[in-house]
């Protein structure tokens, strides 16, 4: 069964035509991730998704209902964690919680089942102000409340922005177990690395989705030969690798250059080419693309 259908949904604010046509399936169970640069328009997809936004063209299902015609009998079927935190900062951690169960017209106790695991972490600071929460904890706070009134589906729009990288690794500790419990969740995010950690993932930039696929399969969409460069002088071997005949892209990957060639080229020619320039400590190793590389790939490809 299908969770979400999204049928060609454009919307646009004044000049900036912030989601663009964009058509996408996610089914009920999945763990799907939309991945893409700040401004790809993923906030404003999800809105449209949460019944906050109408598009100005197409047509989105949530659960077989209408996310503009349907809104009020979709509301509560669903569970949303803003970008922004959206917890009253002057309201303790258990006011909070209570706040949105009752909205939902549930209590803490009917649904606790479901976030037992993730609000017993909280449960000894449940007297303390949200405002005065680390970041890690406000995240688990806001996942708490968005899931309160036991939604069908989930959605949290980069929930780990800004959140220290142990919190991210419990962070999507936590979403697996709950996608093992049956919650379809849609989760957007600006990092790479946590897109493998989806079943499938969407690639967007400028509102348009540019690939659909595991992430295994966007990393295979990548077909051209890839190398791993390092010198000595960094910025000196980026400005000569750019400039070599045999380049089609060259970008900075941590300590390591990645390096895009026409076919056929290989180590030894680009390490010919380096010590002919005088480069020093050159390290030069052909390697699989990761999402990353595909993202690049395509984003270069759409211009
Ligand atoms: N209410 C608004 N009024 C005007 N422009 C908007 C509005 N909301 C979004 N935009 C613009 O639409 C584009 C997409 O923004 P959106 O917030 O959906 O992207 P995003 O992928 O979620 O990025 P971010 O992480 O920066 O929020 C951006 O260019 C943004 O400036």
């Amino acid at each position: 069964m299908d969770a979400i259908q999204i049928e060609q949904v454009s919307k646009a604010f004044a000049d900036t035509q912030a989601v663009s046509d964009v058509s996408l399936t996610i089914q009920a169970g999945e763990l799907f991730g939309l991945i893409g640069p700040d401004g790809a328009g993923k906030t404003t997809l999800f809105k449209i998704l949460v019944t906050l936004l109408r598009p100005d063209q197409g047509k989105a299902v949530v659960n077989g209902l209408d996310v503009v015609r349907d809104f009020r009998k979709l509301r509560p079927l669903i569970g949303y964690m803003p970008g922004r935190f959206s917890l009253y900062p002057d309201l303790s951690v258990e006011e909070n919680l209570s706040f949105f169960a009752t909205v939902f017209g549930t209590t803490i106790a009917a649904n606790y089942e479901l976030i037992r695991d993730i609000y017993g972490q909280l449960e000894p600071f449940k007297n303390r102000r949200a405002g005065a929460l680390s970041g890690g904890m406000k995240q688990k706070l806001a996942l708490c409340c968005a899931l309160i009134h036991k939604p069908d589906v989930l959605f949290l729009d980069e929930p780990t922005t800004g959140v220290d990288a142990v919190s991210r690794k419990e962070f999507w500790e936590m979403l697996h177990r709950l996608n093992e419990r049956g919650l379809t969740i849609l989760v957007s995010t600006p990092y790479m690395d946590e897109a493998g950690q989806c079943d499938r993932i969407a690639l967007m930039q400028t509102g348009r989705i540019l690939a659909v696929d595991t992430p295994g399969g966007v990393e295979n969409l990548f077909q051209k030969p890839l190398f791993a460069v390092k010198a000595r002088d960094t910025y000196r071997l980026i400005q000569d690798l750019r400039a070599a005949p045999f380049t089609e892209t060259c970008y900075a990957f941590g300590e390591y250059l990645h390096l895009t060639t026409r076919p056929s080229v290989t180590a030894g020619t680009i390490h010919g080419y380096l010590t002919g320039k005088q480069h020093e400590f050159v390290d030069i190793k052909p390697i699989k693309a990761g999402i990353e590389d595909s993202f690049m790939a395509l984003m270069q490809d759409h211009g």
